[in-house]
C-alpha cells in the first residue's frame, strides 16, 4: 500500500498545562519485557485472533505533539532508542498484528515528511500519516475523520472497530488489543485502566487540600482504547470547544456525547505513557532488555571451541541470558531469523567468512532493520605468544567488516581470549569473556564494534 498523505486543516500544538501525569505505576507483576516486542519468532496470537475478528478494525496513534514535559527539542515521538524513532516501536506493535488493516498516524504539519520517511525506511506499509491538530482530541478526531470521504482524498475503508493509542506509548501486547477490541465491539468502548500509585486531591484556589478521594475507588485511565468506529466519530462531532481544547479522555466524550459506558479491563504495568526524559532512557533499557535475553553461539566442531562454547554458555545463563550452542549455522536460516545475538568462537580468521555469510542471509531478509543484530567473535588463541602480525590483521579485518556491516544496523564485536595453560589464568579469562560478551549483547553500543577486546 502506498502512504498517502493527508493534508487537513492543521494548527500547532499550543502545550496544554494538564496536571503532571503520574509517574509510570509500580509493577504488580514482573515486567517481563520478553513478550512486548516482535524481537523474532511471530506471535501464537495473531493466529487466535485472526480466527475471532473477523471484522475490519483499524488504528488512530495520535503523534501530532511536541513533547513539551521532556525538555527535548525533538518531539518525543521521534526521538530515538537504539538508532530508531521511539513511535516506529509502538507502530512495529501494531504492524505486527494480522487482523488490523489500517494505521493512522496523526502527527503536526511540520512532521508530516518526517513521519512518511519513517514508515518507508521502516516498511511501515499499513501506515497512513495525517495531519494533526492544536490538541490531543482535535488530533484523534483528524485521524478519525481519514475515513471519511473527504476533498482531495480516497477515503479509507471504515472500521467496525477502531483502537485509539498513544504513540508515546511503546509497550502494548496484542493480547489486550484483542481483548479491547472485542469489548468495544460488544459494549461500544473499552479502555485499559491501571491501579493508581498516588492518591488522587483536590486543591483549593489557595493551594490547600480541599479533599482527597478515597484511592481504591478509582483507576488510572491508560491506552489503548477501543470504540465502535460509529460511536466515537459520533462523539467527536458534538464535541464542545472545551472538550476539545482541554479534555484528556476519550472514554469521557462517548459517555458524554453517545451515551456509551465504556468496558473498563486490567491493563498491565507495560501500557505506561513516555511523558518525560527519563521515560525515553527507561524504554531503552527495556528493549535492550528483550533484545539480549537470547543469544546462538556457532562454536565450528574443534574440542576446544566446544568447549570454551559449552563454558560460555553456562556463564551467560547467570546473567539471564538463555543461550543455544551449534557448530555452524548451515541450513539453521530459520533459526538465524529468530535470533538477534550471535557469538561465534574459533581459532582462526577464517571463520569470519562464515560471520560474512550470515550478513548476508541477514541483509536479504532485511533482519536487522527493526532491532540491531549483535556478532561477537571470539578469537581462541591457542599460543600464550599471539603473533603480533597475525593479530594485528586480525584487528584490521575486524574494523573493515564492522563498518559494512553496521550500515545494515549489525554490530560486529571481537574479543580475543588466549588459552592458558595455568588453570587459574583459564578460568579468569572465561569469567572475563563471558562478562565482556554480556555487556556487548546487553549495550549495543555502536562505538565499541571493530574493536578487538582482550578477555
Ligand atoms: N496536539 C496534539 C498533542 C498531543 N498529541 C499526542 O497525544 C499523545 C499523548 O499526549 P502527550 O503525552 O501529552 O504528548 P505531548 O502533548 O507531546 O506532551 P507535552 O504535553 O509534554 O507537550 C502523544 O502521542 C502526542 O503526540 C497529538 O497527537 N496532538
Ligand atoms: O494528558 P496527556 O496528553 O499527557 O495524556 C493523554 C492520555 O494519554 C491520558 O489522558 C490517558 O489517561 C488516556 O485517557
Amino acid at each position: 500500500m502506498t502512504l498517502a498523505l493527508r493534508r487537513i486543516n492543521h494548527r500547532r500544538h499550543v502545550g496544554r498545562k494538564e496536571e503532571m501525569q503520574g509517574e509510570k505505576t509500580t509493577s504488580d507483576r514482573p515486567n517481563d519485557p520478553g513478550h512486548l516486542l516482535h524481537t523474532g519468532a511471530r506471535h501464537s496470537d495473531e493466529k487466535m485472533g485472526q480466527s475471532v475478528v473477523d471484522f475490519p478494525v483499524a488504528v488512530v496513534l495520535p503523534a501530532g505533539g511536541c513533547g513539551e514535559r521532556t525538555g527535548l527539542g525533538t518531539p518525543k515521538q521521534f526521538c530515538s532508542l537504539l538508532r530508531r524513532p521511539l513511535i516506529s516501536y509502538t507502530i512495529d506493535t501494531f504492524h505486527r498484528v494480522s487482523w488490523i488493516e489500517t494505521i493512522v498516524v496523526v502527527v503536526a504539519k511540520e512532521s508530516l515528511d518526517l513521519m512518511l520517511h519513517i514508515a518507508q525506511k521502516f516498511h511501515h506499509t499499513k501506515v497512513i500519516v495525517v495531519e494533526g491538530g492544536s490538541t490531543r482530541h482535535r488530533s484523534i478526531f483528524k485521524g478519525l475523520q481519514a475515513f471519511c470521504a473527504r476533498a482531495g482524498a480516497p477515503p479509507l475503508p471504515r472500521p467496525e472497530v477502531v483502537i485509539i493509542h498513544d504513540a508515546v506509548r511503546p509497550f502494548v501486547e496484542e493480547e489486550l488489543l484483542l481483548q479491547l477490541t472485542l469489548a468495544a465491539r460488544e459494549q461500544g468502548a473499552s479502555g485499559a485502566t491501571r491501579p493508581l500509585v498516588s492518591t488522587v486531591i483536590a486543591a483549593t484556589s489557595e493551594g490547600y487540600l480541599d479533599h482527597s478521594l478515597e484511592r481504591a475507588k478509582y483507576r488510572a485511565s491508560e491506552m489503548p482504547q477501543g470504540f465502535l468506529y460509529d460511536i466515537i466519530y459520533q462523539a467527536y462531532q458534538r464535541c464542545s470547544e472545551f472538550d476539545f481544547e482541554f479534555g484528556t479522555e476519550c472514554l469521557h466524550l462517548a459517555l458524554r456525547y453517545s451515551g456509551t459506558n465504556a468496558r473498563l479491563l486490567n491493563g498491565p504495568p507495560t501500557l505506561w505513557k513516555v511523558t518525560y526524559k527519563r521515560d525515553l532512557a527507561a524504554a531503552e533499557s527495556i528493549i535492550k532488555d528483550t533484545l539480549s535475553m537470547s543469544a546462538c553461539i556457532i562454536s565450528g566442531a574443534l574440542g576446544e571451541t566446544a568447549e570454551l562454547a559449552s563454558r560460555l554458555q553456562e556463564n551467560l545463563a547467570a546473567h539471564s541470558m538463555t543461550v543455544d550452542v551449534f557448530p555452524c549455522v548451515k541450513g539453521k536460516n530459520e533459526l538465524l531469523m529468530k535470533t538477534r545475538n550471535f557469538i561465534q568462537i574459533s581459532e582462526t580468521a577464517a571463520s569470519l567468512c562464515e560471520t560474512r555469510e550470515m550478513v548476508k542471509i541477514f541483509e536479504e531478509a532485511s533482519h536487522a532493520l527493526l532491532y540491531p543484530v549483535v556478532i561477537v567473535w571470539v578469537h581462541l588463541s591457542m599460543s600464550e605468544e599471539p603473533c603480533p602480525t597475525e593479530k594485528g590483521a586480525e584487528l584490521t579485518t575486524i574494523m573493515d567488516i564492522s563498518t559494512t556491516f553496521r550500515k545494515t544496523n549489525i554490530l560486529l564485536y571481537g574479543i580475543q581470549v588466549i588459552h592458558s595453560k595455568v588453570p587459574e589464568l583459564w578460568e579468569r579469562s572465561v569469567e572475563r569473556l563471558s562478562q565482556i560478551t554480556a555487556a556487548l549483547v546487553r549495550d549495543r553500543n555502536p562505538a565499541l564494534t571493530g574493536q578487538l577486546l582482550q578477555a
